[in-house]
């Protein structure tokens, strides 16, 4: 395969998915879709949400698409914010305001008890149907303060075993151990073996 479409409006994903597939030429469907597409995340599961997403934008453009849904799962908050992580804080909550009340929650909350990972749920879709999805995680603890200015969304508090965040991390240093690398080997494994 030389050419995928992504189905993001996610600046920051789109970077590092782009990265991760060289050399598949990676295309936002949002720079050649005309209308204003907006897909309501209405899943319960990243899955449902990547699918959601994938087959809806596949019936907009030529050949394959993949769609991106991930999040952040918090241990002490049950799994949240999950499918929510992008609207934490509300619909159209920034990053930092994301950010911001996951330290509220976590209030008092010691390391020990801040374990959380990361979830990436790659769906490959093409004419309104999907044709497969790839999971990765990466586990992290959320740290007391954020940190760092690389990457997006909530790296600036995700605590890697190294006593660094992710958003410390070099954008290829992430790219070599982030939830969305592992979905995206997958990924590449699929296509290596199918197409
Ligand atoms: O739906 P699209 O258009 O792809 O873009 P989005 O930002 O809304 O993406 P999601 O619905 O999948 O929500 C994912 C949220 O989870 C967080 N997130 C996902 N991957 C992350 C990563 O690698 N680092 C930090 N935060 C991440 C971040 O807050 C994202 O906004
Ligand atoms: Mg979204």
């Amino acid at each position: 395969m030389k050419k995928l479409f992504v189905a993001t409006k996610n600046k920051g994903k789109l970077k590092e998915i782009a990265e991760i597939l060289k050399p598949i030429e990676v295309l936002s469907a949002f720079d050649v879709i005309n209308e204003n597409v907006d897909v309501e995340e209405s899943g319960a599961t990243f899955e449902e949400n990547a699918k959601l997403k994938g087959e809806t934008l596949s019936k907009f453009v030529e050949g394959y698409i993949i769609a991106d849904d991930s999040g952040l799962e918090v241990d002490a908050l049950n799994g949240a914010p999950g499918v929510f992580s992008a609207r934490f804080a509300g619909e159209n909550a920034t990053d930092e305001e994301n950010n911001r009340l996951l330290l509220d929650k976590l209030k008092g909350v010691p390391l020990e008890k801040r374990g959380a990972k990361f979830v990436c749920v790659i769906a490959l879709c093409k004419d309104g149907e999907t044709v497969a999805t790839f999971r990765g995680e990466c586990e992290g603890r959320i740290a007391f303060e954020m940190r760092g200015s690389n990457g997006f969304g909530y790296d600036p508090l995700f605590l890697l075993s190294d006593g660094r965040t992710m958003a410390e991390l070099e954008a290829e240093e992430k790219n070599e151990i982030s939830h969305r690398r592992k979905a995206l080997e997958q990924l590449k494994f699929y296509l290596n073996n199918e197409f």
